[in-house]
């Protein structure tokens, strides 16, 4: 059954305190009896059996085991030969205290492979009565006298029926009574299998061994038939043989009959009193009560020693709950899936200390959660962050504010139309809604488009513009305008509430939002033959507010079409209807110029003189006068084309729209313009002005971040320690290693569930407050289900790591190295 072939192991091996603990043992032992190895406390009996177990290595030599080598072999190859062959009782018990005494038996059974629960409940209960410990079965082991777990104990190594048991010292913690109680189940079991025991009772061993190995210094100095004695001279402790006892006397008094037995003279003054049938006895303060309840046993007889009949009459047969046909053979306990319920069910069982411990999960998590929305809010860089401009738009630079540069761009291939400028207009939004809010402006920036390049899929609400004076608003427009709060004054907080709305520019007919787009550009829709006097009208606005960024030099305002003394300078179609042409004729071509008749009689004024302002750096000659139906109306007024010459002429660079932008920066530079597509330079920009600031905070994120980790993985290592023996004894009762770490992956996962879950709801619930309340928070905090997703999963694969890492390092020993590490 079990063969050892030149065995040899040291402990401390090529160091000064070098022991040759196993020294060349071969030894051939049989299927069944007992075997038991004698020897002096230290010699290496303990090292024997645990490497005949498969729990510890040798350096040299061969173990087999029903046939297969167990020695230089993988774990798990091992687990699964002594899984299938031995069942193991140590000295110290190892049982999973915290667990009751039925799960604690019933495991074995689940590894090796017993899934069915009525067999398992049989098979478990039979086991129990037979150690007499099945009244405890529902209770922890570790509410366990010493007796009842070594009972539990070796419940749990015969409930599989092995082939071989080995027991170290099983009643070394036992008093005498319990230890022959053990020792006869033992000496039964022995009947058909191997029971391989260790133990220093020399008298035990010689009345139920058929076999004696005794070893001195790790080597077999005597390997011997045991000759049995027929008996066994063993005082029980808690029995006193009544006839034995030297004092023996009787009183008898007024009816009341007394038997003394003392080993010795008594001293005891002992007061009896009787009183309505009631027995009441002072000793004097010391006195033990022997009833149904106590160990103790009073004998009417002499003592004698025990003979064999004892264990021939113990009654357990195993047989009677074996299912037919079965073949021990491991299989996990821990599942992939089971684990995770495993896991949440021994986190409801945490002590509520550590439970409050969870609370530092929480909390780490809560920083994590900070930590990553931050990150991803500045990395995860959003088109409305950055883009001022139609993404169709590629800027040329013309800084000779050359028309025929405005010509030569509008001409080129793949180029829809060109635009003076950024492209970027600023509507004034009239909040007069209510009397009180009458004084109220807000302000509406976009990028102007033409409508022409409106796609009707993109329409999010309201309608296709029909009208010169209707416009579409895009959606990344009205979020900005919501950005500024103004329009909250009116309750303007919805895109839809813009449908029909007014909004302005100086001198010019309002215009009406009558759709909103969703293009994902900031652009607001305008038909094209307005875009001359939208510009005129913008760049004259004092207050205008130009586009920023690297454009702010391209804006030239210097020159505004007003003279020095504030006179507007326009575009006569807008105001033909109320004028009227005095003397001369209305102006046709470009820089002719018509002013109020009542400068007709100035001389610097006389037709054909030439006045100032300059448009598009010309001045302008005057062809007439005008009389006009409004009141105090003095402005110049030129031809459409000459206002659309002085727009180019107020701009360094010109915005040219193209379907295809990037293919229209080729074209361009094919005819020697350089071209430059604002989506792509926005962004850098935006990328390159938020970068400093972006590496401050990317670090303080990831210390942040870092520290929440350290600390799950302080909580997690600190916890593990104390769990070191857990590990031991599950190793050690043969759980092989991937089901300690899918056991305690369960733990972590259960755990990162519910805290995790916590820290980021608490957090979440703050931050989506915090980042409503201002878009600046919103650019730095991306606080969505995917960052808290993303902190979830960081934070998982975190603990699992840190939580999975001490486990592994401890696995690396064996279950016997392990052990004894967590003993001391
Ligand atoms: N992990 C270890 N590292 C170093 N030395 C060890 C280790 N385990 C045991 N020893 C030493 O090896 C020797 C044999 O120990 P072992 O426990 O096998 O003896 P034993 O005969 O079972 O003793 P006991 O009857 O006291 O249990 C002892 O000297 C012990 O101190």
């Amino acid at each position: 059954m079990i063969r050892l072939e030149k065995v040899n192991k040291y402990f401390n091996r090529h160091k000064a305190n070098q022991i040759h603990v196993i020294d060349n043992t071969s030894l051939e032992l049989p299927e069944s009896g007992i075997v038991t190895l004698l020897g002096a406390s230290g010699s290496g009996k303990t090292t024997l059996l645990n490497a005949i177990g498969g729990l510890d290595r040798v350096n040299s030599g061969s173990i087999f085991v029903d046939g297969q080598r167990i020695t230089r072999r993988r774990s798990g190859k091992i687990d699964t030969i002594r899984n299938a062959n031995i069942g193991y009782i140590f000295q110290t018990f190892n049982l999973m205290d915290d667990q009751t005494v039925f799960d604690n038996v019933a495991v074995a059974l689940r590894m090796v492979g017993i899934r069915n629960r009525e067999v398992i409940r049989k098979r478990v209960h039979y086991c129990l009565e037979a150690v007499g410990i099945y009244a405890q079965r529902n209770k922890n082991a570790g509410a366990l006298s010493g007796g009842q777990r070594q009972r539990v104990a070796i419940a749990r190594a015969i409930v599989k029926n092995p082939k071989i048991i080995i027991a170290d010292e099983p009643t070394g913690n036992l008093d005498s009574s319990n230890t022959l109680d053990i020792m006869n189940l033992i000496k039964k079991l022995s009947g058909d299998r191997l029971v391989l025991l260790v133990t220093h009772e020399e008298n035990i061993a010689e009345f139920y061994s058929d076999r004696i190995i005794r070893i001195r210094d790790g080597r077999v100095i005597s390997d011997e038939k045991n000759e049995r004695k027929s008996t066994l001279d063993y005082q029980l402790e808690n029995r006193i043989y009544l006839k034995d006892m030297p004092v023996q006397d009787h009183l008898n008094s007024r009816g009341l009959s007394v038997d003394v037995y003392a080993d010795r003279p008594v001293q005891s003054a002992i007061k009896l009193a009787v009183r309505g049938g009631n027995l009441f006895i002072d000793t004097g303060g010391q006195f033990s009560v022997i009833d149904e309840t106590s160990d103790m046993e009073l004998i009417d007889d002499h003592y004698s020693a025990i003979d064999q009949s004892v264990f021939e009459s113990s009654a357990f047969d195993y047989s009677a709950c074996l299912p037919e046909n079965f073949r021990a053979r491991y299989r996990s306990v821990y599942t992939p899936l089971n684990c995770i319920g495993k896991g949440f069910a021994s986190i409801r069982k945490f002590r509520t200390l550590k439970k409050l411990l969870l609370i530092g999960f929480v909390i780490a998590a809560i920083f994590a959660f900070y930590a990553v929305s931050h990150i991803v809010g500045i990395l995860d860089v959003q088109r409305g962050d950055f883009m001022k401009t139609d993404e169709h738009y590629v800027t040329v630079a013309n800084p000779g504010k050359s028309a025929a540069l405005a010509k030569k761009a509008a001409a080129t291939k793949g180029a829809a139309y060109v635009i003076p400028g950024a492209s970027t207009v600023t509507f004034t939004v009239p909040m007069d809604d209510y009397y009180q809010t009458a004084s109220l402006n807000g302000q509406l920036q976009g990028s102007m488009v033409s409508q022409e390049f409106l796609d009707k899929d993109r329409l999010y609400a309201g309608e296709m513009p029909e009208k010169s004076h209707q416009i579409v608003v895009d959606k990344m427009v009205l979020k900005s305008f919501f950005a500024q709060k103004t329009g909250s004054a009116i309750g303007l907080t919805k895109y839809r509430q813009f449908l029909g709305r007014r909004v302005t520019l100086p001198g010019l007919k309002a215009y009406t939002v009558v759709g909103i787009s969703d293009c994902g550009s900031p652009s607001i829709f305008v038909r094209k033959s307005q875009f001359t006097d939208i510009l005129a009208a913008a760049s004259s606005e004092a207050a205008q507010e130009n586009y920023d960024g690297d454009l702010r030099s391209g804006g030239d305002l210097s020159e505004t079409g007003t003279d020095e003394s504030g006179t507007q300078v326009r575009n006569y179609d807008l105001a033909k209807g109320s004028l009227k042409i005095k003397s001369g004729h209305k102006p046709e071509k470009n820089y002719e110029v018509i002013v109020n008749s009542s400068h007709s009689e100035e001389d610097k004024m006389k037709i054909g003189k030439t006045i100032t302002p300059k448009m598009n750096g010309r001045k302008l000659t005057v062809v007439g006068y005008y009389t006009s139906a409004k009141e105090g109306e003095d402005a110049y007024y030129v031809t459409k084309n000459t206002v659309a010459l002085d727009n180019i002429h107020r701009q360094k660079k010109l915005s040219v729209y193209s379907e295809d932008p990037e293919t229209l920066v080729e074209n361009l530079a094919a005819k020697g313009l350089t071209g430059t597509v604002n989506f792509n330079r926005e962004r850098e920009a935006y990328v390159k002005s938020v970068h400093d600031a972006l590496k401050t905070s990317l670090i303080m994120s990831g210390v942040i971040l870092l520290i929440s980790l350290i600390e799950i993985y302080l909580m997690l290592r600190s916890s593990f320690l104390s769990r070191i023996r857990e590990v031991g004894t599950l190793r050690a009762i043969g759980l092989k290693k991937r089901d300690i770490y899918r056991k305690f992956a369960g733990e972590i996962i259960a755990i990162t569930v519910i805290t995790a879950t916590a820290g980021i709801g608490v957090m979440y619930y703050m931050m989506y407050h915090l980042v409503s309340f201002s878009a600046y928070y919103k650019s730095l905090y991306t606080v969505s289900p995917v960052t808290a997703g993303i902190t979830f999963l960081l934070i998982l694969v975190f603990n699992l790591l840190a939580g999975l890492l001490p486990v592994a390092m401890v696995m690396r020993k064996t279950p016997a190295q392990i052990l004894a590490r967590s003993d001391i």
